[in-house]
C-alpha cells in the first residue's frame, strides 16, 4: 500500500490533503471566485480585503503577499481570486519547478504590469533563484548573468510592477530576508467543522448533488479540518448515494460510505487508526520509540513520521516526547480501549478490529 501524503500518487490516501489527478480537474470547478465566495478563514479575508481595496483605490498593484497554510487550505485559490479582484491575470508555478536563476529570470521577465505570479512551494525555490527574488520583489529588476567566469557580466533588466504571492506550509522554513519582503502574511488555519458544513453544501450545489444538513455535518467531521479533503470525502459519498441508494446523501449514507472507505468518525484512516491500535495494545500507550513503533506496524519511519503522525498529534490522540511517542487519554477513548492501571478488560487481544 502507498501511503503517500505528498505525490499525486495513483494510490493516495482518501484523507490525504494534497491533491491528486482527480482532484485537480475537479477542484477547478469547485473553486470559489471571489472573497465573498470564500468560506472560513475570517481575519486573513478581512485583511487582505483591505490590501487589495487599498491598491485598487491608488490604482497600483497590491502588495507581495505571503500565505502559510498546510496543504489543500484554499492558497491557491486565495490567490486566484487576489488576481481576480485586481482583474489581473495570473501565473502559477511552484519553487520546485525553479531549478535555475534562468528559470526565474524567464518568467519574471515575460510579466505584465500588475500580473499575480502564484509561487508554490516558495520555501523549496533553489539558492540562486532565491536571492534572484529579493531584488525582483524589492525593486523589480533582475540582474541576468550572461557568460561565466572572470568574463560575465551582469545585465540589468527592469521587470514591471507585479504581485508575488507566495504560499508555503511553514513560513517558518522561509529565510527572514525572503519574509520580510512580503508586505503581507496570511496564516491560514484549519477550519471549524461548520465552515466545512458551508463548503460541502457550497460543492455539493455545483455538483447537482443532494445532500441533507445532518449528511454535510457527518462529511464535515471527518474532513479533518481541510475543504479539499471535505470536496474529496463528498464525491466518494455521492457515488455510494447513487449506487446503494436513490443519490440523497443523508447523515446515515454519509456514515456507512465513509466507513466502507475506512475514514472513521474522527477523519482517521486504517493508518492513523494501525498506528494507534500498536501504540495503545502493543506497548501500553507509550512511551514508544518511533522505529519500534513503525516496525509494529510494518511502515517505514517516515511513513509513520510524517503521513500518521501530524495529524494524530494535532487531534490530541498522540503526544511526541523525548522519551517516545504516547498515547493520550483521548486515543484510549477513541478507540474504546481502558488505560493500563484503570479496571478494565479491553486490553486483551493483540488485533482486536
Ligand atoms: N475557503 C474555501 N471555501 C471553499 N472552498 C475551498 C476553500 N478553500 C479551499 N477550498 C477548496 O479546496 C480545494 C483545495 O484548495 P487549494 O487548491 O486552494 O488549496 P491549497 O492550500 O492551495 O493546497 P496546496 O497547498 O496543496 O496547493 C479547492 O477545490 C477549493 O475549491
Amino acid at each position: 500500500m502507498n501511503w503517500d501524503d505528498t505525490d499525486a500518487g495513483a494510490e493516495q490516501r482518501l484523507v490525504a490533503s494534497s491533491a491528486d489527478g482527480e482532484d485537480q480537474a475537479i477542484e477547478a470547478a469547485l473553486r470559489p471566485k471571489d472573497l465573498g465566495e470564500f468560506v472560513g478563514q475570517e481575519r486573513v479575508r478581512e485583511q487582505l480585503d483591505l490590501v487589495l481595496k487599498a491598491a485598487r483605490q491608488r490604482g497600483g498593484t497590491a502588495d507581495h503577499v505571503l500565505l502559510s497554510g498546510a496543504p489543500g487550505l484554499g492558497k491557491t485559490t486565495l490567490s486566484m481570486i487576489i488576481a481576480a479582484e485586481m482583474g489581473a491575470p495570473i501565473r502559477i508555478t511552484s519553487g520546485p519547478a525553479i531549478q535555475h536563476a534562468g528559470d526565474l529570470a524567464a518568467i519574471l521577465s515575460s510579466l505584465t504590469e500588475g500580473e499575480v505570479l502564484f509561487l508554490d512551494e516558495i520555501h523549496r525555490m533553489s539558492r540562486p533563484a532565491e536571492e534572484m527574488l529579493y531584488m525582483a520583489m524589492e525593486d523589480f529588476r533582475v540582474d541576468v548573468i550572461v557568460g561565466k567566469g572572470p568574463g560575465a557580466t551582469a545585465i540589468p533588466l527592469e521587470l514591471p510592477p507585479f504581485t508575488l504571492v507566495g504560499a508555503t506550509t511553514r513560513a517558518g522554513l522561509l529565510p527572514p530576508p525572503l519574509r520580510d519582503r512580503f508586505g503581507f502574511t496570511g496564516h491560514m488555519e484549519f477550519y471549524t467543522a461548520p465552515e466545512l458544513e458551508r463548503v460541502i453544501h457550497r460543492s455539493a450545489r455545483l455538483l447537482d448533488v443532494e445532500i441533507e444538513a445532518p449528511g454535510a455535518a457527518e462529511i464535515a467531521g471527518r474532513s479533518r479540518g481541510t475543504p479539499r479533503i471535505a470536496n474529496r470525502l463528498l464525491r466518494r459519498v455521492r457515488d455510494y448515494a447513487q449506487v446503494k441508494a436513490d443519490g440523497m446523501i443523508t447523515a446515515e449514507i454519509a456514515a456507512r460510505a465513509l466507513d466502507v472507505y475506512d475514514v472513521d468518525g474522527r477523519g482517521l484512516d486504517r493508518l492513523d487508526r494501525a498506528v494507534l491500535t500498536a501504540l495503545l495494545k502493543l506497548f501500553g500507550g507509550g512511551p514508544v520509540g518511533l522505529s519500534t513503533l513503525a516496525v509494529a506496524v510494518g511502515e517505514e519511519r517516515e511513513t509513520v513520521e510524517e503521513v500518521a503522525e501530524p495529524f494524530l498529534v494535532r487531534e490530541g490522540l498522540l503526544a511526541r516526547t523525548p522519551r517516545g511517542r504516547v498515547a493520550t487519554p483521548a486515543a484510549w477513548e477513541h478507540l474504546g480501549l481502558t488505560p493500563p492501571g484503570r479496571t478494565g478488560a479491553a486490553q486483551t487481544g493483540l488485533f482486536e478490529s
